[in-house]
């Protein structure tokens, strides 16, 4: 006999930031008619145009009157902890942009822990970068090596230490100003290397994964090539990502990420 098809309550979805990812995100889903009603968007003053009937969330405590099904982070790496304990005491989930947060142990112990305390779970999203979900796979058995380079243009990496390496102005050719392991490159470059400890954390960690930091006058987008070798054979992935108009560090692809990660909160094939 057919049965009816159970509703699918949509999901209540918070955002903390409100920045370039944040709004692009939240244009992707209405446009998208995803199945999502915004609890709540965290910013850290009163935004002058929130989209209709969306509560600004001033302080992590608002997110109990907000009832979040997922709380997804697209601000900044001071957000990440206080945010988060207060996201997996109230929701299912959070998802975290600045995994560069991550590069202090502490700050992942201690979320991990609130998680297993309330039954929620931290997600962390490919982001901006391709390959991870084979990585990952991959790390279950043993891994030699993981590298990965980010090439960007010179102008993506103004505003950062970069600025005090090269000559960001005067660049004729693709010129490497840091390497070193996936910590250090996420923890000195927080605006454009998060993606190097989330390629950490799917693979060998984030002192065993090396890191090139390239800044290119020729790029027009902001590049990823991940390589791996192990037991499982080898990977070899590059994405040249187009930025976003609105932040030329980030890439389209960290939104569209997230919007793959909230869809699949809903959809019945997830994917
Ligand atoms: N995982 C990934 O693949 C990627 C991660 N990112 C990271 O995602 C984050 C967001 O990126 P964008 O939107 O491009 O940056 P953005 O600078 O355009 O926007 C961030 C917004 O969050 C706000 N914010 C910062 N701290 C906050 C706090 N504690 N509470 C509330 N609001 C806060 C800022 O005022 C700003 O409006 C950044 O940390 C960025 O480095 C960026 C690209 C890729
Ligand atoms: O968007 C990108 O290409 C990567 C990025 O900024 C980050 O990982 O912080």
């Amino acid at each position: 006999m057919p049965t009816e098809p159970v509703p699918r309550p949509p999901l209540r979805l918070a955002l903390v930031g409100w920045g370039a990812i944040g709004r692009r995100v939240v244009q992707l889903l209405a446009e998208r008619d995803a199945g999502i009603v915004l609890a709540g968007i965290a910013a850290r003053t009163r935004p002058a145009e929130l989209p209709s009937g969306v509560p600004w969330l001033q302080h992590p405590d608002d997110l109990g009157a907000a009832t979040p099904d997922l709380v997804v982070e697209a601000a900044g790496r001071d957000a990440v902890e206080p945010w988060g304990h207060a996201a997996l005491r109230l929701a299912r989930g959070f998802a975290v942009s600045s995994t560069s947060a991550f590069c202090d142990d502490g700050v992942l112990d201690r979320l991990v822990a609130t998680a297993e305390r309330h039954g929620s779970q931290i997600l962390i999203p490919p982001g901006a970068l391709a390959g991870v979900d084979a990585l990952a796979a991959a790390a279950a058995l043993p891994l030699d090596e993981v590298r990965h380079q980010i090439v960007k243009p010179p102008a993506a990496w103004r505003g950062t230490p970069a600025a005090g390496l090269v000559d960001l102005d005067r660049l004729t050719e693709a010129t490497v100003f840091f390497a070193g392991s996936a910590r250090e490159a996420a923890g000195r470059f927080p605006a454009n290397a998060n993606v190097a400890a989330i390629a950490a954390l799917a693979g060998i960690g984030l002192d065993r994964t090396r890191v090139e930091l390239v800044a290119d006058p020729k790029a027009v987008g902001n590049g990823h090539r991940l390589r791996a070798t192990g037991a499982f054979g080898t990977l070899d992935i590059a994405i040249e990502n187009r930025p976003l108009a609105t932040n030329p560090k980030s890439s389209e692809m960290a939104a569209l990420s997230l919007v793959r990660l909230v869809e699949n909160h809903v959809r019945p094939l997830c994917r």
